[in-house]
């Protein structure tokens, strides 16, 4: 188990983990409702990170803040760079909740996956040959290749999923943001998934991941942060996801018993 990220993580290769994700006091208002309450976090290179509360807790409005698509009072440094900067230079990829995506919009899994590239690409947006090999190596990585012509909603939820998570790995995103990834998910295709994000995390990825699944988080992430539209507590998840810390978030023990 790797140590809580306010402490120095050190990846497999001995490398000094860097800060990828350093989100401080961020405070989101929709009117009248507080979203988020002066939240800080952060992420480090090597970490899988848990971000875990209860529905309508704040968790996609803090994935939107960190992006810069949610106007938040508050400071995010993507791998030092402001979140518009980060999209630009494609360090940052964000897989929202399904509910989130037209997924009646007429692209191909290809052209979800190509999207990774854009970033790279100049004002025509053509693939080069180079673009062309890595949309197929991020198609392969999550056993799409073979649907990569199909219309993006004529795939089953968890193929959904991984079409997402292959457009951040054909862009080589160092921080990956996920907003409830196995939600609505085959065993195949969340098990894939699992496999996957620990791939790129051994690699020196960032990953941050909000789940509904607090059963098999401990097993997956290095870190969690209990999110009740302020962080309640970060830290080691098995502490983190304490009975007695579950009912201050969820307001019960969503594992069962009595939590205290
Ligand atoms: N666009 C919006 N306008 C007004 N209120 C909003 C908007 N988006 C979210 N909210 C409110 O902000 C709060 C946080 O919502 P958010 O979607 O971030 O929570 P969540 O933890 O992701 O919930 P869930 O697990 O159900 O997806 C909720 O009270 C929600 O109703």
């Amino acid at each position: 188990m790797r140590s809580a990220s306010k402490f120095p993580v050190t990846k497999s290769n001995d490398q000094p983990a860097e800060l990828l994700l350093d989100a401080q006091k961020l405070t989101v208002n929709y009117g009248e409702v507080q979203a988020l309450k002066g939240a800080s976090l952060s992420v480090q290179s090597g970490e899988i990170c848990g971000l875990v509360g209860m529905n309508g807790s704040g968790k996609s409005t803090l994935f939107k803040a960190i992006m810069g698509v949610t106007p938040a009072e508050g400071q995010v440094l993507i791998d030092g760079q402001t979140p518009t900067q980060a999209r630009k230079l494609g360090l940052v990829s964000y897989v929202p909740q399904s509910e989130d995506i037209d997924f009646t919009f007429p692209v191909s899994v290809r052209d979800v996956v190509s999207m990774g590239r854009y970033g790279r690409l100049g004002p025509t947006r053509r693939l080069k040959a180079a673009d062309r090999a890595a949309v197929d190596e991020a198609l392969e990585r999550v056993d799409l290749l073979d649907l990569a012509h199909r219309q993006i909603g004529n795939l089953s939820g968890g193929q959904r999923k991984r079409a997402f998570v292959a457009r951040g790995l054909a862009q080589g995103a160092r921080l990956l943001l996920l907003d409830e990834p196995f939600a609505g998910v085959d065993k195949r295709s969340e098990t894939m998934l699992v496999s996957l994000l620990r791939q790129l995390r051994d690699a020196g990825a960032g990953v941050l991941i909000s789940t509904h699944d607090l059963a098999n988080l401990a097993e997956l992430a290095d870190t969690a942060v209990l999110l009740r539209n302020e962080v309640l507590l970060s830290g080691e998840p098995g502490a983190v996801l304490a009975p007695e810390n579950l009912v201050r978030a969820f307001g019960m023990n969503p594992l069962g018993g009595s939590g205290v």
